[in-house]
């Protein structure tokens, strides 16, 4: 009986054919790596396996495996893969986003939970509406800039709340750290991209050897991301003793952990130090992304814009600018940024592991294996969402005789133990700026050279990891 179980368990997901000792690392696309996977996943189905070399990979495409697995055994799934190249060479395992499951795990999401729930954000709506007024005004002096707006005025909201930080205290410098720790993660975490992480004894050889530039880039990244995490930090202790350093999280995590008048613990601190930057890291390039998308789906879908203005104007009497506690009062708003999430999920692939060998659905899913999370499939998994590259907010309004569609935040965010702690945030920032851009302004479709209107063509990159 024994050996019936464990021989049932041998069999491995289907995918596709691999090569002796290299495993799937041909198939393995240089860039674009969700489309594969997705073209993967008609022909494989909703779970996919796949090696390279040492390294088994688990690509899961389907809502309904990613829930039972990710929620309803969470506490299997509740780590990220430690690659030796994202975690060991480029020296992210203590960024929240790496950290494996644990203790200090457990702190960080503490610490994060308390700093952005629902009630200590309505703190900050004040500073919210503030700031997206600011894009607004840099919207009206230069349209065409609006990509660069988005990202600098998404990557001041994240360093103020983080460190206190205001637009004098050179935040430009900041923002672009914060792109290029973005660019590093996702250029360090990629699949099939480092011999080193299926041949873990190569991180032994020095950089100078002939082939080990991995070893100088590595170098680099890890320069740039211990920038990224010291030095804001150490530039908002160094702001507390100024009385005019505005409240933030890393301001109040620091007077909390202070006893008796004396400095935190070195341990206390590097764990506020590694919170502070998830803000700044996980805040920017997402919700940037998120707002971008909103631009181009508006230019391509003037119908959607218009009920949408239609709906602000209806509740704002064309008086006044949207407010934060206005967001319940415009549900076809709210249809229209859940369809942003899925119409381009701005985490495409959510890397995960299983700390045990497990089973499912009588295949095995090896212990240690790197999973890939394919919200992108999901999200446009014509079972779920029916004619799934068109934008249409309307899915998610219940009709007569239809159900609204699943909402994609229960994806986009992620799922489980690790499901992205800065929903709030995310939502209140996005809800804000998207309901004042369409307050003030008409999207409009861009000009070819004789001046004509033309649709622009989607298409999205999808390369973001979180
Ligand atoms: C549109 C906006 C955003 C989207 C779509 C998004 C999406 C995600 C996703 C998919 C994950 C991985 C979750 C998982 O493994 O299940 C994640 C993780 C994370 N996000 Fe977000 N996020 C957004 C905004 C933010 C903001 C504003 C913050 C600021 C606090 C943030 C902080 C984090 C952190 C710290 C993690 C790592 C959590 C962990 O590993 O436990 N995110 N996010």
């Amino acid at each position: 009986m024994s050996f019936l179980l464990n021989a049932s368990l041998i069999q491995v997901y289907p995918g596709p054919k691999p090569l002796p000792f290299i495993g799937n690392l041909h198939q393995i696309p240089k860039s674009n790596h969700t489309a594969t996977f997705t073209k993967w996943a008609s022909r494989y189905g909703e779970v996919i396996y796949m090696k390279v070399i040492s390294r088994e990979y688990i690509i899961l495409n389907s809502a309904s495996a990613a829930v039972e697995l990710l929620e309803k055994r969470g506490s299997l799934y509740g780590s990220r893969p430690q690659t030796i190249m994202a975690a060991e060479l480029v020296g992210r395992s203590k960024a929240f986003t790496l950290i494996p499951y644990g203790q200090r795990y457990r702190m960080y999401r503490k610490y994060l939970r308390n700093a952005i729930s629902t009630n200590s954000l309505s703190e900050h709506w004040a500073y919210l509406e503030d700031q997206s007024a600011n894009l607004l005004e840099a919207l009206l002096r230069n349209p065409d800039g609006f990509r660069e707006h988005i990202r600098r005025s998404v990557g001041a909201v994240a360093l103020r709340l983080s460190y206190g930080f205001q637009h004098e205290d050179g935040i430009d410098h900041y923002i672009n750290l914060a792109d290029e720790l973005a660019q590093i993660t996702r250029e360090a975490l990629e699949p099939g991209r480092w011999l080193v992480d299926s041949l873990p004894w190569l991180r032994y050889v020095p950089s100078w050897f002939p082939g080990a530039h991995f070893k100088k880039w590595a170098y680099w990244a890890r320069v740039r991301c211990d920038e990224f995490t010291n030095a804001p930090f150490e530039a908002a202790k160094s702001n507390l003793s100024n009385d005019s350093t505005v409240f933030s999280f890393t301001s109040r995590a620091l007077q909390m952990l202070e006893q008796d008048g004396n400095e935190p613990s070195s341990e206390g601190q590097d764990i506020i130090k590694y919170v502070s930057a998830s803000i700044y890291a996980g805040g920017t390039d997402t919700t940037s992304s998120l707002i971008s998308t909103f631009f181009l789906m508006m230019a391509c879908y003037p119908e959607v814009q218009r009920k949408a203005q239609a709906e602000i104007d209806q509740i704002t009497g064309r008086s006044r600018l949207p407010l934060a506690s206005d967001e319940e009062r415009l549900p076809y708003l709210s249809c229209v940024i859940k369809e942003l999430h899925r119409i381009h999920p701005t985490v495409p692939l959510v890397p995960r592991t299983a700390e045990h060998d497990d089973e499912y659905r009588g295949y095995r899913i090896p212990k240690q294996a790197y999973i890939l999370v394919n919200v992108w499939a999901m999200a446009h998994d014509p079972t779920v969402y029916p004619d799934p590259n068109r934008f249409n907010p309307d899915r998610f309004v219940s009709g007569k005789d239809s159900q609204p569609q699943m909402d994609p935040r229960e994806i986009s965010f992620g799922l489980g133990r690790r499901r992205c702690p800065g929903i709030n945030l995310a939502n209140t920032v996005s809800f804000l700026y998207i309901s004042r851009i369409l307050a003030m302004f008409d999207i409009l479709k861009p000009l070819d050279e004789s001046g004509l209107e033309y649709t622009p063509e989607v298409d999205f990159t999808l390369e973001h990891t979180s």
